[in-house]
């Protein structure tokens, strides 16, 4: 129970509910007492006065007849006597005796101011006639009434007083105790309510019995418990609500990627620390602007507007967008991002919003182009390369056949170069090439194109020609340019050249043609003596009697198992332990000896007996890698390479699984290296085929990277495991710095995807060093070892096998 101060403080400072209760109930309690009691004295009152008044009639009826034979026979004393009795009785004070005719007798006295009572009647004798003798009035004093009256009020009103008193007193501790203080309770309860003491229940001072639970301040209780329990659970789920908020906001504000929240209306909401970062614009200061509209500039806008038609019409149709964007940033720096766009959906599905993710892909833009570049541009001479080359003589084909013209293709070929090369020194060889290309391009006009075809192989084209002449003059202005002597290392040294000239069309139409028919020109100016040039001629079409020989004799070498594999170890960079091999083909012939694949693998490619040699190729390699497990009890991977026209046949996969099979190898230890062309035509076919072969667990590696289409986006389509840097980057590492960054790119970029990268063709311990600092992780070449036949491979493996644990 509350201590009395408290609760008197309370009852005056704020007269709670109980108490202006209770004030009423005892208003009402007391006014209905008080009525009763009125009613009872008034009742009493009534009583006492019919008593004097009955008393009076007693005296009439009693004394009269007395009163009057007293009076008839004079008789005072009796009279007197008479009256004093009278005067005796209670509450009489006063007899007034009136005798006829005309004196009175008086006895007592109305005591002065007192209220009183008077009753009169006549005397009469009862002779033969009645004669009336006189008249009494006697008088009763009421006092004693009034002051019966009096006593009883104040009895009654001290006993009600009390009672009211006591019964208030018990109605308010009963109140106070089973009600007022659990109302306080709960009062206090939910005044102190606060999220710090969520955890704290309402509990009353009293035995928690079934009835008591269900009484209304029971279930009050409850109610408010429940509310708690409700309350601290809508808590606990908004706190988890507000950390998850929290941490996808910190990752979306932490984001590597910028990222843009746009309304349906595609008005900015929201932008991220890194788009501040990247575009430099303040994601304050772009709420409610369109993503394509944020600069000043009213022509950028204008230019970015079909962009941002074309990327809202594709979200809405397709439900994505994404591509490259050469975007301005706010000090109108231009770079390149790679954006996604994509619809924000509620559960019904519907655009709430678009996300806009970008990322600054202008540095692998620059190594893109500068790939780009490598894959079109000789690296040593800065000349056009094959590809390039090839490119431009179509050109200037389908040119020349518009405008009726002639083209000159001219085949060169440095007479010494090998030899030069061997004595000298590679860099030598390397400043040989490129002053033979400034001696060669100083003889041509703007028009015409020079380009190093690989080794010491050029190739020059001359648009525009009238007729074979100028084609002549020009190859004798190139003989002169060569005869002054070269200084290499400090020595003169006088190289010659070869030049074999194929004439558009004359000599054909067809570029292959005409290339073909150049390098036989070539021969001929070689075999006529050194440093001169030779036209073709239809007799030198013996070359491609050569090719047809060489065709016929390809088709039977499978059946008289002329081919052979070679193996060549791919290790780990950083341990230098063999973890694959690489399949390499030789073609042992008894008439041509043993011939390079590069030699013949053009030639099976254009016919088609790639498949059938590539098959057997697969079987070959499969069964190695299960001898190798075999002998070693390790796991040595098996790389081999797949051309196009292999790739693109049907059966190709079939072919795959079957050699698989076969050999009993695990898919993972095979991995198939196609080249960068092969992706060139990005066809749906291409990349279901390698979808499939990836779903199969084989491994795929791009090879020769950096000769060919060298965009790093495109591997991001495709399922590679591997990349393989072309020897001719690894070549440069240790050489020019250009190169080394280039290589670290590639090496960053292609881990970035989550590639393995191999370097190919790793001559010099020197490279190995870079390449292990760089984090490359595989390496192949003949610093390791060359390519050798199944046999030697096996002794090798056998002597640099991992260390087991
Ligand atoms: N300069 C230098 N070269 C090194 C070094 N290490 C390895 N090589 C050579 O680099 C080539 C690597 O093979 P690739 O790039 O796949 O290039 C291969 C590949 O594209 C193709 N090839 C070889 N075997 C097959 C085959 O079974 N099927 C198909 N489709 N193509 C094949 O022929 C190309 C040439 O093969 P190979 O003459 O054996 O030439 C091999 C190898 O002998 C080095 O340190 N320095």
């Amino acid at each position: 129970m509350p201590k009395l101060p408290t609760r008197l403080q309370r009852f005056r400072s704020g007269s709670p509910l109980s108490f202006r209760l209770l004030a009423w109930i005892l208003l009402f309690s007391s006014a209905f007492t008080l009525i009763a009691s009125a009613i009872q004295i008034y009742s009493d009152y009534s009583k006492d006065l019919d008593q004097i008044d009955s008393r009076m009639q007693v005296i009439e009826s009693g004394y009269a007849s007395s009163l009057s034979r007293s009076l008839w026979a004079l008789d005072q004393k009796l009279l007197q006597t008479q009256m004093e009795g009278i005067l005796s009785l209670p509450d009489i004070t006063h007899l007034r005796l009136g005798i006829e005719p005309d004196s009175e007798l008086v006895m007592g006295e109305i005591p002065r101011g007192a209220d009183t009572q008077s009753h009169s009647f006549d005397l009469i004798h009862q002779g033969d006639k009645a004669f009336k003798l006189g008249e009494l009035t006697v008088t009763a004093n009421l006092d004693r009434v009034y002051q019966n009256l009096k006593v009883k009020i104040g009895i009654i009103l001290a006993t009600q007083f009390l009672k009211t008193f006591f019964v208030s007193m018990l109605i308010i501790w009963v109140f106070q105790h089973f009600v007022a203080r659990h109302l306080t309770t709960m009062a206090n309860y939910a005044r102190d309510f606060s999220l710090a003491n969520l955890s704290t229940p309402l509990t009353l001072d009293r035995p928690d019995t079934p009835s008591q639970q269900n009484d209304e301040i029971g279930r009050v209780s409850e109610a408010i418990n429940q509310m708690r329990e409700r309350l601290s659970d809508d808590m606990v789920r908004q706190k988890k609500d507000a950390a998850e908020i929290h941490k996808f906001s910190m990752a979306i504000e932490q984001s590597p990627s910028s990222v843009v929240i746009c309304d349906r209306q595609w008005r900015v909401e929201f932008a991220n620390h890194k788009f501040t970062q990247l575009t430099g614009y303040d994601a304050k200061s772009i709420v409610g602007r369109h993503p394509g509209a944020l600069s000043d500039n009213p022509m950028e806008v204008r230019d970015n507007r079909q962009l941002w038609q074309s990327i809202r019409l594709q979200v809405q149709r397709v439900g994505v967008w994404q591509g490259e964007v050469n975007s301005t940033r706010r000090n109108g720096e231009r770079f390149w991002e790679q954006l996604i766009v994509t619809p924000i959906k509620d559960s019904d599905g519907d655009a709430t919003g678009y996300l806009i993710l970008g990322e600054d892909i202008s540095i692998r833009k620059r190594y893109e182009q500068q790939l780009l570049r490598q894959a079109n541009y000789d690296i040593l001479t800065g000349l056009p390369n094959r590809m390039l080359a090839l490119d431009r003589l179509k050109l200037a084909l389908a040119q020349a056949r518009r405008e009726d013209s002639m083209v000159g293709v001219m085949f060169l070929d440095l007479d010494n170069f090998k030899h030069i090369n061997d004595t000298l020194g590679h860099d030598a060889g390397d400043n040989l090439l490129i002053e033979a290309s400034r001696r060669i391009s100083s003889c041509l006009r703007g028009t015409s194109t020079v380009a190093r075809l690989g080794g010491d192989e050029f190739l020059v084209i001359l648009p525009g020609l009238t007729g074979p002449e100028p084609a002549s003059q020009v190859a004798e202005r190139i003989l002169d340019n060569f005869r002054p002597a070269y200084t290499l290392n400090g020595q003169e040294v006088f190289v010659t050249t070869s030049i074999g000239i194929a004439i558009f069309p004359s000599d054909s139409d067809n570029s292959g043609t005409l290339l073909q028919h150049a390098d036989a020109a070539m021969y001929q100016a070689k075999r006529q003596g050194k440093s001169s040039f030779a036209h073709f001629t239809p007799e030198m079409s013996e070359v491609s009697h050569e090719r047809l020989q060489m065709e016929s004799r390809m088709r039977r070498a499978l059946e008289l198992h002329e081919f052979e594999l070679y193996f060549q170890p791919i290790v780990d960079t950083a341990t230098g332990e063999v973890s694959a091999a690489e399949a390499l083909l030789r073609w042992n012939n008894p008439v041509m000896g043993m011939v390079m694949p590069d030699r013949f693998i053009p030639l099976a490619e254009e016919t088609g007996l790639i498949i059938s040699i590539g098959a057997w190729v697969l079987e070959e390699a499969c069964h190695a890698a299960t001898r190798w497990k075999d002998i070693t009890g390790q796991d040595i991977g098996i790389s081999v390479n797949v051309s196009p026209r292999q790739f693109r046949d049907s059966g190709f996969t079939k072919t795959v699984m079957q050699a698989l099979s076969n050999s009993n190898l695990a898919p993972d230890l095979l991995e198939l290296e196609i080249t960068e062309r092969l992706l060139l035509d990005n066809s749906i076919e291409t990349a279901e085929i390698l979808r499939e072969l990836d779903r199969e667990g084989i491994r795929l590696s791009v090879d020769d990277f950096g000769t060919g289409y060298s965009a790093l986006s495109y591997l991001k389509s495709y399922p590679f495991d591997t990349l393989k840097i072309d020897k001719t980057f690894i070549h440069d590492v240790t050489k020019t710095p250009g190169g080394a960054s280039l290589v670290c790119a590639i090496i960053n970029m292609a881990h970035s995807l989550g590639l393995t990268i191999i370097a190919e063709g790793v001559e010099e311990e020197s490279q190995t060093h870079f390449l292990k600092q760089e984090g490359c992780d595989l390496s192949q070449g003949y610093f390791y070892s060359r390519p050798l036949p199944a046999d030697d491979f096996t002794v090798w493996l056998k002597a640099h096998l991992p260390k087991q644990t």
